[in-house]
């Protein structure tokens, strides 16, 4: 077995992710306040919550793309900038232009930090294509990626997130454009990903994520994290400030976990 697909989670380790006291704003304007969170290694934690509630704002706190104006943030026992090497991303919008003329192998190769295009390494296009493996692109390596469906384009950006063998991969709103059945295939090559490292996803759709993850961050100005099976319809519509129906699919791993 390759080094790639080692098991990443130390369960006596450092947290994956701690949040001390933390708040931040906008020009002024606060945004989250006084949040606390500690997320486990080897958790597969949803966050939820209104639009503008903060659950951008927090991924970027977590990354280290902003900083914050009080409290810390800890990744793995270290900086979010010390850390940046174990961690994956895969942004809500890809910044990859869809008709940008690259192939899926030269997409996920962007992954591979620290190198210029036209100059990898040949270890940089071995991960590649272990990556492509891991997500089951492995065949369309050298496709163009304009050519790729919605679904297959999600996951060739999932192996550009894991190309650089992460311990902790973030993922903003995955799905958002990907019919039930992509969605579910996602999910369930997020859940083969989980058995080695730790996964913390965005997302709209707790409904039909809750079958998936152990953990429900809340975020609304205050960040609470609860075991899935505690989220009831009660606690939904306190996150979302009155009654909501969430959005649920017929899933065959639907285990009712709340009812909107
Ligand atoms: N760069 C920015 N400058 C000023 N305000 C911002 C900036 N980015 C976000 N905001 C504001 O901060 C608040 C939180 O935004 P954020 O994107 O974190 O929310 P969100 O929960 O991810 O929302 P959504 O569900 O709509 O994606 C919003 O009111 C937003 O308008």
């Amino acid at each position: 077995m390759n080094d790639q697909s080692h098991n990443q989670i130390d369960p006596h380790g450092p947290k994956a992710i701690e949040l001390a006291g933390v708040s931040f704003g906008y020009g002024g304007r606060p945004v989250l306040e006084e949040v606390n969170l500690a997320v486990e290694q080897g958790d597969f934690v949803a966050v939820v919550g209104p639009n503008g509630g903060g659950k951008t704002t927090l991924l970027k706190l977590i990354l280290g793309l902003i900083a914050p104006q009080r409290g810390s943030v800890r990744l793995l026992g270290r900086s979010p900038r010390q850390a940046r090497a174990q961690v994956g991303y895969m942004p809500q919008q890809s910044s990859l232009d869809r008709a940008f003329p690259i192939t899926v192998l030269g997409a996920v190769l962007m992954g591979r930090l620290g190198n210029r295009p036209g100059f990898w390494r040949g270890a940089d296009r071995q991960a590649a294509h272990l990556a492509l493996e891991q997500v089951g692109l492995a065949a369309l390596a050298q496709r163009p990626l304009a050519a790729l469906s919605g679904g297959q384009r999600q996951r060739a950006l999932v192996a550009r997130a894991l190309v650089g063998e992460p311990r902790l991969l973030l993922l903003d709103e995955p799905t958002s454009n990907v019919d039930v059945q992509a969605e579910e295939e996602f999910y369930d090559l997020l859940l083969r990903l989980n058995q080695r490292m730790t996964i913390v996803v965005v997302t709209h759709d707790l409904g039909f994520v809750s079958p998936y993850v152990r953990h429900v961050v809340c975020v609304n100005r205050q960040v609470l994290i609860h075991p899935t099976s505690d989220v009831t319809g009660e606690v939904i519509s306190q996150i979302y400030g009155g009654p909501v129906n969430m959005v649920r699919h017929d899933h065959k791993k639907n285990g009712g976990c709340f009812h909107g």
